[in-house]
Order: C-alpha cells, then sequence, then structure tokens
C-alpha cells in the first residue's frame, strides 16, 4: 500500500534527526579526541569523552587510587576529564600551587550558595589574601602556644578514656581509634573557635556533626568533579534529604558564635578573639554573616582531618613493630612524664615522631582530592606546567595521593618507613621526598592550620606512647581499617589505611589494645595510671 504524504514527513523527519543526531555525536566525539586543545594529552578513553569518568569514581569515593592508577599507566601528566589535567611531579607541584597567574578552580563556587565566599572559596588572589590574613593569625605558632592548655586539657579526656577502656573487659576494651581521635578533633576545634565545649567526646548529644560535616563534604567533592549537578535539581534533593542534619548543625554553630559574641573578645584564646573586629556578627542575623562563612570552613578544616593523620599513624605502627619500638624509645627518653610533654625543644627535637606524622600522612592523606586550579581569567599570557604548555580554560592539578605513591619520589611507595624523612638517610634523598609532600598542599592557599595539626598530633602521639604501651584489637577486628586481599576496587592491600576520598578522607580503624605502662607514677587528670 502506497504511503500518505503525512508518514513519508514524519518518516523524513525521524531519518534526519537521526542523521543529525549521529553526526553530531561523531563530531562531538571527534572533536574531543582529535580537535579538542587538550587531544594530545594521554588518559582514558572515556575520561577524554565525559567527566563522567571521575565524577562516577569521586562518587566511590577513590578517585585519589584511579588518578594513581592511571599515572601508572599513561604517565606523569594524564587527562582525567575532557578539560582536566592531573600532573604527578614535584615540578608540577609547585609551577600550579605556588604561581601567582593561577586561581583556584570556579567549581570551588558551586560549594557556595549566593557565591558569598570564605577564605576556602575566595578565587581571586588578592580577594584572597584579605580573608587570609583576618584568620591567620588565629593558628600561628604563636597563637598555638596561647591555646595549648585548653588543647591539652581535652587530650586529658581522651587519654582518661584510652584508660578506662584499658581496664575494662565488657564492653570490648578495644578502641576505634577514628572514633575516638574525630571526638577529640572536633572538641579541640570546637574550643579553637569559639571557646565553645562541644563535649563530643564525653556525650552523645552533637555526634550528629560528624554526619553533618560528611555529607557536606561529599556533596562539595561531588559538585568539584561534576559541576553540572550543582545547577541541577539534584542539589536540591540533596538539601531536602540532609535538610534534618544541616539544620541542626547550623543551629549549633549559631549558638555557639551567640555565646562567644556576648563575651569580652579576649576572654578566651580563640579564633573570635583574632576576628571580632574584622568579621562581626550581629546575634540577630548571624547565619550569612562572614564570621559564620569562616566558621562553617574552620570547624570542619580543623575537626575532620587531624583526626584522619592521628588515627593513620596509630593503624601503621600497630603494624610494624620496629618502628613502633623506635618511636617508644625516643618519646619515652626524651621526657620525665607525660605532663612534660608540650611545646619546646624537646617536643621538637623527637624527630622519629615528626618523621611517622609525615609517613602516615603520605600514605593516607587526610585531603587526597586533586585540590583543581586553573589559569587566572584575567591573565593572557602563555602558560607552561612542568613543561607542558595548557591551554587556558583547562582545570589541572596535582593528586596528592598518586605523588605521594610515586616510586620516583618514595621508593616502595606502600611500606611504612618513616626513615626516609630524616636525614640520616643522607644523599640529599629527603630534599626531594619533601618537595614531593603534598598533605597541606604548598604556597599561599597552602594549609594555615599547619601549627595545630603537627601539635595536635604530636601531643595525642606522644601522650599516647608515654603511657601505655599498644597493639591491634585480636580477630576480625585486626583488619578494620585496611585493605582486603584479592579485592578488585584498588583497595587490595591490608597494612594500607583506607581512605574514602569526599575531598577531606574517611576512615574506619584501627581497632588497639592499650595497657598502661608499669611504674611511671603517672596521673592523668587526677586519676593514676596503675599497671593492672
Ligand atoms: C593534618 C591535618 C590537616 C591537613 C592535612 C590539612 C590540609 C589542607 C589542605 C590540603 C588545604 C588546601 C585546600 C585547598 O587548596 O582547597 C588546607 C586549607 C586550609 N586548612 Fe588545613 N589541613 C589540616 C588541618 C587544619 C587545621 C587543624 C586547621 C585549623 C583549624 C586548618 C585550616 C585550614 C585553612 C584555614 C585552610 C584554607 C587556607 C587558604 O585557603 O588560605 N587545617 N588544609
Amino acid at each position: 500500500m502506497a504511503a500518505t504524504a503525512g508518514e513519508l514527513t514524519l518518516s523524513s523527519a525521524i531519518a534526519y534527526a537521526s542523521y543529525t543526531i549521529i553526526t553530531a555525536t561523531i563530531f562531538f566525539i571527534s572533536y574531543r579526541l582529535l580537535l579538542h586543545p587538550l587531544s594530545s594529552y594521554p588518559g582514558p578513553l572515556v575520561a577524554k569523552l565525559t567527566g563522567g569518568y571521575a565524577g562516577l569514581y569521586a562518587i566511590q569515593k577513590r578517585l585519589h587510587i584511579i588518578i594513581w592508577r592511571d599515572h601508572e599507566r599513561y604517565g606523569p601528566v594524564v587527562r582525567i576529564g575532557p578539560d582536566r589535567l592531573v600532573f604527578n611531579t614535584a615540578t608540577a607541584l609547585k609551577d600550579i600551587y605556588q604561581n601567582d597567574r593561577i586561581v583556584k578552580s570556579r567549581h570551588y563556587l558551586s560549594t557556595t550558595r549566593n557565591n558569598i565566599v570564605n577564605v576556602f572559596t575566595a578565587i581571586p588572589n588578592d580577594l584572597h589574601r584579605v580573608k587570609r590574613k583576618v584568620i591567620e593569625p588565629a593558628i600561628t605558632d604563636r597563637a598555638m602556644r596561647s591555646f595549648e592548655p585548653i588543647m591539652a586539657g581535652q587530650i586529658d579526656i581522651y587519654l582518661k578514656q584510652v584508660l578506662e577502656a584499658s581496664q575494662s573487659s565488657t564492653p570490648s576494651p578495644a578502641v576505634n581509634m577514628t572514633e575516638k581521635t574525630r571526638h577529640l578533633g572536633l572538641d579541640i576545634v570546637g574550643q579553637l573557635a569559639f571557646g565553645y565545649d562541644l563535649g563530643v567526646q564525653t556525650r552523645e548529644d552533637n555526634r550528629f556533626i560528624m554526619k553533618a560535616m560528611y555529607f557536606g563534604n561529599f556533596r562539595g567533592n561531588i559538585f568539584h568533579h561534576l559541576p553540572g549537578l550543582s545547577k541541577l535539581y539534584i542539589n536540591r534533593i540533596f538539601d531536602y534529604v540532609f535538610y534534618e542534619a544541616r539544620e541542626k548543625y547550623w543551629r549549633l554553630v549559631e549558638t555557639m558564635i551567640k555565646s562567644r559574641v556576648t563575651l569580652d573578645r579576649h576572654a578566651k584564646p580563640d579564633l573570635y578573639s583574632f576576628v571580632a573586629d574584622t568579621l562581626t556578627a550581629n546575634p540577630d542575623s548571624i547565619r550569612g554573616s562572614h564570621l559564620w562563612l569562616e566558621a562553617l570552613f574552620f570547624l570542619t578544616a580543623g575537626g575532620d582531618t587531624v583526626a584522619t593523620a592521628i588515627s593513620a599513624v596509630f593503624f601503621y605502627l600497630a603494624r610494624n613493630r620496629a618502628c613502633y619500638e623506635t618511636l617508644a624509645a625516643e618519646i619515652r627518653s626524651s621526657f620525665a612524664s607525660a605532663s612534660d610533654i608540650k611545646t619546646g625543644p624537646q617536643l621538637a627535637g623527637c624527630a622519629y615522631l615528626r618523621a611517622c606524622i609525615h609517613e602516615a600522612m603520605r600514605m593516607s592523606p587526610p585531603i587526597a582530592t586533586t585540590l583543581w586550579r586553573e589559569q587566572d581569567p584575567t591573565d593572557d599570557q602563555p602558560l607552561v606546567i612542568d613543561g607542558h604548555a595548557v591551554p587556558k580554560g583547562t582545570l589541572f592539578g596535582v593528586n596528592p595521593y598518586a605523588l605521594h605513591h610515586n616510586k620516583e619520589y618514595f621508593p616502595e611507595p606502600f611500606a611504612f618507613r618513616p626513615e626516609r624523612w630524616l636525614s640520616s638517610e643522607g644523599g640529599g634523598k629527603t630534599a626531594r621526598t619533601h618537595d614531593a609532600f603534598a598533605a597541606f598542599s604548598v604556597g599561599p592557599r597552602a594549609c594555615a592550620g599547619k601549627a595545630m595539626a603537627y601539635l595536635e598530633s604530636s601531643l595525642v602521639l606522644a601522650k599516647t606512647l608515654w603511657l601505655f604501651d599498644f597493639e591491634a584489637a585480636p580477630g576480625k577486628l585486626a583488619e578494620v581499617g585496611g585493605g582486603r586481599v584479592g579485592g578488585t576496587d584498588g583497595r587490595d592491600r591490608p597494612d594500607e589505611f583506607q581512605i574514602m576520598d569526599i575531598f577531606t578522607s574517611r576512615t574506619d580503624g584501627p581497632y588497639l589494645v592499650f595497657r598502661p605502662r608499669g611504674g611511671v607514677g603517672e596521673e592523668i587528670g587526677g586519676i593514676p595510671v596503675i599497671l593492672i
């Protein structure tokens, strides 16, 4: 039967549409593979075509492993998305992060509301300098010396709890160090921000903060890698699902600020005492104020990261007995009592302690995500990174986990060897090692809280080792935190402390069993430490 004119028109329209779609697809694929300014850079085929490659692994919280694997396959520069390059050398680290012609990627804004920014999300370098100058004095070495007694008070609570666990058989004496150090980290940063007692170590009621931070970071990391999502309806879904946790958290931060602004600015050695003149907040409209925005970031930056570093050291010490013995000997010969452990030449002289902290952060960085950067939009000069011309509009960065596992800088990258950080290894190797250390990033946008991170981790580790001996918990609990033999997701090394990359790193374990050291005649907050 002959086709009608209407049917002919419809089938021609379908055929026309199909040809158009096929031609556009072929053009799109050819462009991204052959004509795109980054087409000459190696990388997985799917990554050259779509940002979904990195996005998917970001959702799976293991993009750091994939980037490391891709560098092993494709070399020191990899095209990890249609418009993204990751580099894997110390030279690139310097070229990117210590370069005034480079700014943070525009996608940092996808985690802001109404484009109101804080020190972390300010994109232009001059705006960032202003913001950094405001908060930095609160976390310098000097500020830490005033804050140290308060930090030590919180650490005493942690030590008492470890002591109690060591003396109990029900519940199990095993302590989950991720949980313990995270509680401690939050209590310390609450004190540091607004002299506020969050009481996370001792009470349940504020522990929801960890969940709220988790979702905030995870969402932010997904948007860094799939920025289109932040503009879609899915953002509202995130808001809806996590509304309750976020709202509760925001109310708590409001309470913290309100209770602090009523006191004299010098009443406590906290962030507020440094920023009160510059970052004012009207008690009736705290949300959205600059003080509020800085506080939200400050609490996450300080509360989430140090715990990962400390748990990682515990994990690796429990599995590397020779390192444990060396560190214990250093600490126990440097101090006369646990209460002597404080900032000073003795603590600064504990080189092996510092080496253990470095080595643990090398293997399991507390921030393992690529910190994306781009050329300043106002700069029109050609940009070269590690000898490669990088077209404008490209996002680029170095992934800390991948660089920290690059054999060029760190032979046997999956072995815990604190000695690699000590000058006694000789041959100028340590300078090369330090040049490739990216845990705190480098340059003007590097971590402002380094002094606090080293102080907190040094005090916790040194005091713990002075007072206790410890080992991995017996049975299955000993495996928590490590990889699984035979795993196909890149997490197959039992002796590697696994991190879930959600911008900051999430961890679990290690579970440890503690034993108070005999004969040290020590007290923690008035409780005698007795060998049982
Ligand atoms: C082991 C612990 C820590 C690690 C590994 C770490 C790592 C980092 C990294 C990699 C950045 C750069 C982020 C980016 O470029 O997007 C950063 C920024 C920052 N960190 Fe830390 N951090 C730690 C602890 C702390 C602590 C305890 C504080 C204090 C509360 C802090 C405050 C900050 C601030 C204010 C920034 C923003 C700096 C700026 O943009 O100028 N950090 N941190």
